[in-house]
């Protein structure tokens, strides 16, 4: 609702909607009502439009959309119009978030004051739409189409500041000010002074004779950043309107725009990744615990054990939020190189105003350089982030579990290890856990945390809570060989070297996935990361070329089917980009060139192997890449690894840069619809058969098409639990 008051001249007329004041059906009814009364009352003067609570308005109510219910009137332009028309000063109050509708509204107002601290943006194109309550037409007006084309086709949160610098925001109260006093003698101040040029329909749009060349700029920048998206291109198109044509049918051009991308599976996708980044906090982990009654520990400080670059970045990620970090390497030298790269990126961090020098002062201050366990024997939480091998991550446990205080959390970054064996290390697994952080780990926001057979509701809650902590977007999964995000991810890289047996070359494979959306193909993924890594697991489970005893098939592994081309490439020293050279090479800059030297590699093993290459579709490599992986993502589901599809969404999107508008892969299929993904599945089950089981349809997924076709995504889980508890 909205509540209505008067402070002697001045009407308030503030949004009560809490958590974040979003203009819900209510609220918009109240809004025009209580401004009709406002113009009515001889005795006001001036109106001021804000927030309870939190904050000013964020925006349309986002639960709303797609249900007929945020069509019904009014609507948010019809408020902004009746702010705009009023015949006394309006004023937006801000504090918090003007976003959205939010700050539509704003701009519906004559006048706009904020609290030094608010944010203010245009954040809609995140959610597949462009702002549709005449937005795209009345910020180019106050701020310039360049400016406007920047806000609106990436969204970004602006400080209140930056308004004020380019004429958005028209007063600026200093932090502990009280915006809505201030707004009040704002208001009353502005009695009497001419609207005319307030009121942004009527002002024309500053820099409009450079929309041709803007356009051109924005479009390029947009495909660049934003690859596949349709919103960011539609919001340019959009706002180039407010250059060329009135306000009236710039307002008919946005109402277009906003229907062709309201219809569009890319807002519902996105939709539905803002509600599943929040959803995932709402932890389970189903018979252990869940996030409403489980009780995170205090941690105050935290250990870091192995200083390699994973453990650099969990360090500096553990300084952020503001832990006592002690940072741990046996041996000198590897400590002191790893403590000056920590030091040195915080000051980076400050050079770059990332951080204030306060926060860098006090960060430096919190490290702790320690070379042996005993130092840490009263951290509340270690990190291990040594080798990948469980031998040794077993060994340091163990010495781990010796010498800590007995409430201390060990939690390991393993990234594929059995979290349940290197619990059997200690006595204590029932405070031993998962903390998978992605490379690099003070960049990248995913947190993949693990829980074992015998981790306790405390520890699952602590992990989560220094997760959100460490503001990652945190996802809680069961035990099992490379958890959700690399044992899914397995099955994509194993795809992808069959492809290359088969028809293509790396960057026809690689170009399919650009094209899809993802900024970088399967291909350049592995030059970048390192294509040891792969080799190195692959040593670990004895499957490399060079392992096996002379008269194996080249192409098998026991009964699977195998391609070695990964290994030959390493055996040839093509580890990727730190060398200048992998799937592609790389002369002196990160951009791959196709080289023939691999084609060669590729083509010598084809006529070995009297392989005739076959054209293929850019349908096939993509189904071919990406339905394994949601194949295997139906299996994580039915085994209990993950408890809802959205926590895969969120790993996928967050840790594997799977491009947000079409929503992580179990989404994805559920917009193709599982009876389709299905059909393909099993055709390539009767053609492979068993020596390719990452084919295999997972029963859940084939139990779901059976009975319900494609049910909306929010009923996978219910339905199965249904189906469990009645078989
Ligand atoms: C025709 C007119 C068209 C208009 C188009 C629009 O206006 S579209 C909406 C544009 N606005 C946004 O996209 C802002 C969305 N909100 C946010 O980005 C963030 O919530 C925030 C404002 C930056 C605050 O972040 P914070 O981390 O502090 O809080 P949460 O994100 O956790 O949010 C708290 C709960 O509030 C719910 N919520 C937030 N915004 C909306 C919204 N616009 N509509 C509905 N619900 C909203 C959010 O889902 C959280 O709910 P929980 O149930 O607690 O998870």
């Amino acid at each position: 609702m909205a509540l209505y008051s008067r402070e002697d001249d001045v009407a308030i007329i503030a949004v009560n909607n809490p958590p974040m004041n979003a203009l819900s059906h209510h609220v918009r009814k109240d809004l025009i009502k209580f401004l009709k009364v406002a113009e009515a009352d001889e005795n006001v003067t001036a109106i001021v439009l804000c927030g309870d609570g939190r904050t000013f308005p964020v925006g349309a109510d986002i639960k709303e959309f797609h249900k007929s219910v945020s069509a019904l009137g009014p609507t948010i332009i019809d408020i902004v119009h009746a702010l705009e028309k009023s015949s006394k000063p309006t004023v937006a109050a801000i504090h918090g978030s003007a976003l959205g509708g939010g700050l539509e509204l704003a701009l519906g107002c004559h006048y706009r004051i904020a609290m030094s601290t608010s944010k203010v943006g245009l954040p809609e194109v995140k959610l597949g739409i462009l702002p549709g309550a005449g937005g795209t037409q009345r910020l180019p007006r106050v701020i310039g189409l360049d400016n406007a084309m920047k806000w609106i086709a990436y969204g970004h949160h602006h400080p209140a500041g930056v308004g004020a610098s380019l004429g958005l925001i028209d007063r600026i109260v200093a932090k502990g000010g009280d915006i809505r006093r201030s707004a009040i003698l704002f208001a009353r101040s502005m009695v009497g002074k001419g609207l005319g040029q307030r009121r942004l329909s009527n002002v024309s749009v500053p820099d409009a004779s450079k929309v041709e060349e803007l356009m051109a700029k924005h479009l390029k920048e947009v495909g660049l950043r934003t690859r596949g998206a349709l919103a960011p291109v539609v919001c340019l198109q959009v706002i180039k309107s407010s250059a060329l044509l009135s306000y009236k049918d710039g307002l008919e051009s946005e109402r277009q725009g906003m229907m062709t991308l309201l219809a569009s599976s890319e807002s519902k996708a996105q939709i539905y990744s803002f509600f599943s980044e929040r959803q995932v906090s709402k932890w389970n982990a189903p018979g252990i615990a869940n996030h409403a009654t489980a009780k995170p520990m205090q941690v105050r400080s935290i250990a870091v054990v192995g200083l390699g670059t994973m453990g650099r970045g969990i360090a500096i990620s553990s300084l952020k939020a503001g832990k006592k970090t002690y940072v741990v390497e046996l041996n000198s030298k590897a400590l002191a190189a790893g403590v000056k790269y920590i030091r040195g990126y915080i000051e980076t961090m400050k050079k770059r105003a990332q951080i204030s020098e306060e926060q860098a002062a006090a960060m430096q201050s919190a490290i702790i350089p320690v070379s042996s366990y005993n130092g840490i024997a009263n951290v509340d939480l270690v990190i291990e982030a040594v080798f990948e091998n469980m031998k040794i991550k077993k060994e340091i446990f163990g010495k781990l579990d010796k010498v800590c205080k007995p409430s201390t959390i060990l939690a390991s970054n393993t990234s594929t290890l059995d979290i349940d064996e290197i619990a059997s290390a200690t006595k204590r697994p029932e405070k031993v856990a998962g903390m998978h952080f992605f490379a690099p780990a003070h960049i990248m926001l995913l947190l993949e945390n693990i829980y074992g057979r015998k981790s306790s509701a405390e520890t699952i809650a602590t992990i989560m809570d220094i997760g959100k902590q460490m503001k990652k977007i945190t996802v809680l999964v069961g035990n099992c060989v490379g958890f959700v995000g690399n044992r899914m991810y397995g099955y994509y890289t194993t795809e992808s070297v069959f492809i290359l047996e088969e028809a293509a070359y790396p960057e026809q494979v690689d170009k399919v996935l650009t094209d899809y959306g993802f900024a970088m193909g399967r291909f350049q993924v592995g030059d970048l990361s390192g294509n040891d890594i792969g080799y190195k697991i692959r040593t670990g489970l004895g499957i490399t070329h060079k392992q096996q005893p002379a008269g194996t098939p080249e192409r098998k592994r026991g009964v699977l089917r195998y391609c070695p081309l990964g290994d030959f490439l390493v055996e040839k020293g093509r580890l990727g980009l730190k060398v200048g050279k992998g799937w592609y090479k790389y002369e002196g800059s990160r951009t791959p060139i196709p080289d023939p030297e691999v084609r060669k590699i590729i083509d010598e093993y084809r006529t070995r192997h009297h392989i005739v290459p076959r054209d293929i579709s850019s349908e096939e490599v993509l189904q071919r890449m990406l339905y394994p992986l949601i194949n295997e993502g139906f299996k994580i589901l039915e085994e209990g690894i993950a408890a809802n599809p959205w926590d895969i969404d969120m790993i996928y999107q967050y840790g594997y840069a799977w491009p947000r508008h079409t929503g992580g892969p179990m989404y994805y299929a559920f917009t193709i619809g599982l009876p389709q993904v299905l059909k393909v599945i099993e055709e390539h089950w009767k053609a492979a058969g068993a020596s390719e089981p990452h084919w295999q349809p997972s029963t859940m997924l084939t139990w779901l098409v059976e009975n319900h076709g494609n049910p909306d995504i929010s009923q996978w889980m219910p339905l199965m639990q249904k189906h469990k508890s009645k078989t």
